[in-house]
């Protein structure tokens, strides 16, 4: 099954109960949450008074991807503001065995995002562990970046190694996804679509809209 997972990095703050409230009426059914550190990406996002507030504001599967150094510092923290499942870094984390432990043992979904430049490799003795595998397909820290082609190879090799192993895990994309090359990233594996600029800037009616319809293509 497909899912739409808005990432309200591009939303409107000063009306982001309302922008919520539209996405979720237009079939969005995960809320894409970015938080960044201003060290493991330059930008800084948003923090836990954002995110508790936010959550109250929709019942849908709240998805928090974490661009944070350490993460382990700050699970806790997520999962008391209403997180659902919480995505950490490869790159992010001294231990990532540990810090996937750390989240299946809050009894929420544990997701791991690679950057564009890491290789599946990293995912070889973990990848049993893990509900979602989330594939950045730019460099991690600002919305509205071009998707970067390799990405495409790399979903289809992980689209691999999961079938390989019987696993159901989820491939998310993120970064760069539009209406124009979301055909080609699902053919090449990927179930969950994170998009922000291309949902968020102009109509987000017409935007999801848009997107469902192509989802809608691939419905057995
Ligand atoms: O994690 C992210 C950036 O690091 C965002 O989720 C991503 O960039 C979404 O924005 P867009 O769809 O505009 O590329
Ligand atoms: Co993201």
């Amino acid at each position: 099954m497909l899912i739409m997972a808005p990432s309200i990095l591009s939303a409107d703050f000063k009306n982001l109960g309302e922008d919520l409230r539209r996405i979720d009426k237009a079939g969005a059914e995960y809320v894409h949450v970015d938080v960044m550190d201003g060290e493991f990406v330059p930008s800084i996002s948003l923090g836990m008074p954002v995110i508790k507030s936010a959550r109250s504001a929709t019942d849908r599967v709240f998805d928090v991807h974490l661009m944070v150094n350490n993460p382990e510092r700050y699970i806790d923290d997520f999962v008391e503001c209403g997180a659902d499942l919480i995505t950490i870094h490869a790159e992010a984390c001294n231990h990532l065995d540990r810090t996937i432990n750390q989240i299946k043992d809050k009894g929420v979904k544990v997701g791991v995002s690679l950057n564009p430049a890491t290789p599946l490799c990293v995912l070889d003795y973990v990848l049993d562990k893990l509900d979602m595998v989330l594939i950045m397909c730019v460099n991690p820290g600002f919305g509205g970046q071009k998707y970067i082609e390799s990405s495409t190879r790399k979903i289809k090799e992980l689209k691999k190694m999961i079938d390989d192993r019987n696993l159901e895990t989820d491939i998310q994309v993120d970064g760069g996804v539009t209406v124009d090359n979301v055909r080609m990233i699902i053919e090449a594996g990927a179930n969950i679509i994170v998009a922000g600029s291309s949902v968020f800037n102009g109509n987000i009616e017409e935007n999801m809209e848009k997107f469902l319809a192509i989802f809608k293509e691939y419905e057995k």
